[in-house]
């Protein structure tokens, strides 16, 4: 064949997306691209073989060889498929943005049954090469009988040069990247494979790494003989049915991707093959504390080709928590993603995975109560998280929202509300804090109440938007203003003034209001309730420390005096004796900062006059 020398033609049109594509990306994708382009020619090959139009022995290995040579410092792409003839090399390689794949997708589309599988869309990525190389060659020969291997060699991109090939003698191809000074990191066989392991992991044709110089010793040494396995898994386990998967195989498949010892929770399998076409694995990981939460990644695969993790436009971002693999081949993810933004498919498989995501804990919630109850700590920050950012996924799944409550047991909303419902209807308490409410936890155990834990530091916005959305139900927490609760009915309400004017005299205006019960565990002289509004005010204002915001956010609080408890009846039968009056004084006082106590934390000057009254009270009784 005589040389011929050309200009590449260049459609400006497409020029554009080039620029978008590469400036912005990553150095190493052109390993990707390539591959991608082995794969396509060896599936074309595939279906031409099935189709009758090309002949197999049957036993043919399809295959793609990666070989660094570190003496020439070059990386080679080398593949068995479908190969090129001279007249497509000029089309498919000389017109940037002419697709060979889309050609090949019209020309037998309607004799494909099953979906696309070729990658290329854009005729794009074999000009990635360039982004790394001084030269490109190009060694092909076509699977058509009687072709001639053709070379095409180019050191900017922009000219070439055609020849015949003295090198390729089997059908298929060879692109050889001579590196540029800048790019020789690609001749590390450790980093290369590194970049294969990121992106083509899941390519469905094999792929092998070489090294040159492996290769000369591969001879001599016996042990490389044994066939070298794979780089990448060729039937990934989100192609296969659901019903086909075990258990095992889907925690083996999250431990290898996700390199992790941990178990997964549970998972969800995506199969859809209308309207579009979506498979993967979406695992729910075991959470360790809240703040693993951003740690997720979902992993985005267009046919097998790693495109990139936590693609927001695709995947709804609450469900960036979760970890898992999502293959899109309809998307056009080589494009940029403002482009992904308003499609109109994107936010239907954003929707369609909210949806599976929701069917599948409606699922384990209604046959698998009891594990659900047992994953319901480790998932609900996500799924409160979830609920917060969309709407719609609340309404799909607020029936299997549960509380676990201060028995331990889990409880939907609106078993709460019609367990409670005599007692105080429409009225959740929560606890925020286990340690802090431990003594209003035991008061409500004693009269029979429940109150459910809300303590994660997403609660406080979860309880206004439960609010919001679950109209006239309200929640309050265990120490707010339960006096109603706490009234025992039967019982024959005596005169309390003189209880409360006692206290009243002594406390001051240390808190707002006085009430006198009678509680049922007499050991308790007085507690201490904050309205609920106050206290979300004044925590609202502390969220905005310094600023002002011209009112008053104090906490309102009330004392609950017991008058069961023998301190309370003593101090109060002794109230007119004017020699018991200092030690009166001092019991109240003591009386309240205990009830102070159980609420929250003394300030400093508070636990000060603490301790010096409890010290002074322990040199009284020693006196005694
Ligand atoms: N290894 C190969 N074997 C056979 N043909 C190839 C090979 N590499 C590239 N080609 C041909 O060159 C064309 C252009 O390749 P290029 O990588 O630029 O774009 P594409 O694969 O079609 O699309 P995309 O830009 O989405 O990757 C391909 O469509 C294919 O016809």
């Amino acid at each position: 064949m005589a040389t011929q020398k050309g200009s590449i033609s260049i459609n400006t049109e497409n020029i554009f997306p080039i620029i978008k594509k590469w400036l912005y990306s990553d150095k190493d994708i052109f390993i990707r691209e390539l591959i991608s382009n082995g794969c396509d020619a060896v599936n074309k090959y595939k279906r031409l073989v099935t189709l009758g139009e090309a002949k197999s022995n049957g036993e043919e290995q399809y295959k793609i060889i990666v070989t660094i040579d570190k003496d020439n410092e070059s990386i080679s792409f080398a593949d068995n498929g479908i190969g090129m003839s001279k007249e497509e090399v000029e089309k498919y390689i000389n017109q940037v943005a002419f697709s060979g794949a889309e050609d090949f997708f019209n020309k037998y589309k309607d004799k494909m049954e099953e979906s696309n599988d070729i990658i290329g869309h854009f005729g794009l990525g074999f000009y990635s090469s360039f982004m790394v190389s001084k030269k490109v060659q190009i060694d092909t020969l076509s699977y058509q009988g009687g072709s001639t291997p053709v070379r095409w060699t180019s050191e900017n991109g922009t000219e070439y040069e055609i020849s015949k090939s003295d090198t390729k003698n089997e059908r298929g191809t060879t692109i050889t990247l001579f590196l540029e000074d800048d790019s020789k990191e690609f001749l590390n066989e450790y980093e290369v494979r590194e970049i294969i392991d990121k992106y083509c992991s899941f390519l469905p044709v094999e792929i092998y790494l070489e090294s040159k110089e492996n290769k000369d010793e591969k001879v001599e040494n016996e042990e490389e003989q044994v066939e070298k396995s794979p780089l990448n898994d060729t039937t990934p386990l989100w192609l296969k049915s659901p019903s086909e998967c075990t258990d095992e195989e889907y925690k083996d498949f999250y431990r290898k991707v996700f390199k992790s010892f941990d178990e997964p929770l549970f998972w969800i399998h995506l199969n859809v093959d209308y309207p579009f076409n979506l498979k993967g694995i979406l695992y729910f990981p075991k959470l360790k504390n809240e703040f693993e939460l951003v740690e997720g990644k979902v992993k985005l695969y267009n046919n097998q080709v790693f495109i990139a993790d936590n693609i927001k436009e695709v995947i709804p971002e609450f469900l960036l928590l979760l970890k898992g693999v999502i293959d899109c081949p309809d998307l056009p993810l080589n494009v940029s993603r403002s482009f992904l933004q308003n499609d109109k498919d994107v936010s239907k498989i954003s929707k369609h995975i909210i949806k599976k995501v929701a069917d599948k804990l409606k699922l384990l919630f209604k046959n698998e109560r009891e594990e659900y109850n047992k994953f319901w700590d480790d998932i609900q920050v996500f799924i409160k998280y979830g609920c917060l950012k969309d709407e719609g996924f609340y309404d799909k799944i607020k029936d299997y929202i549960l509380f676990k409550d201060i028995n331990k047991e889990y409880i939907t909303l609106k078993d709460y509300l019609e367990k409670c419902k005599e007692k105080h209807e429409n009225k959740v308490f929560y606890v925020s804090d286990e340690v802090q409410q431990s003594q209003y936890i035991k008061l409500f155990k004693e009269y029979d109440l429940d109150a459910v834990i809300l303590n994660s530091s997403i609660d406080n916005h979860f309880i206004s938007f439960m609010e919001y959305k679950e109209q006239g139900v309200v929640f309050n927490r265990i120490d707010s203003d339960i006096s109603d609760v706490l009234k025992d009915t039967n019982e024959e309400q005596e005169d309390t003034a003189d209880i409360k004017d006692l206290f009243q005299s002594i406390i001051g205006d240390k808190v707002k209001d006085y009430s006198v019960e009678s509680l049922r565990n007499e050991d308790t002289p007085a507690i201490i309730l904050v309205s609920e509004q106050s206290r979300r005010m004044s925590e609202m204002k502390s969220q905005f420390a310094g600023m002002d915001l011209g009112m008053n956010f104090e906490e309102e609080k009330t004392l609950v005096i017991n008058r069961n408890n023998p301190i309370v009846k003593k101090i109060v039968s002794l109230k007119n004796d004017e020699s018991k009056k200092e030690d009166i004084d001092l019991i109240c006082n003591q009386v309240v900062d205990l009830a102070l106590l159980s609420n929250k934390e003394l300030s400093s000057e508070e636990l000060d006059s603490f301790i010096k009254r409890s010290n002074k009270l322990m040199s009284m009784i020693i006196s005694l």
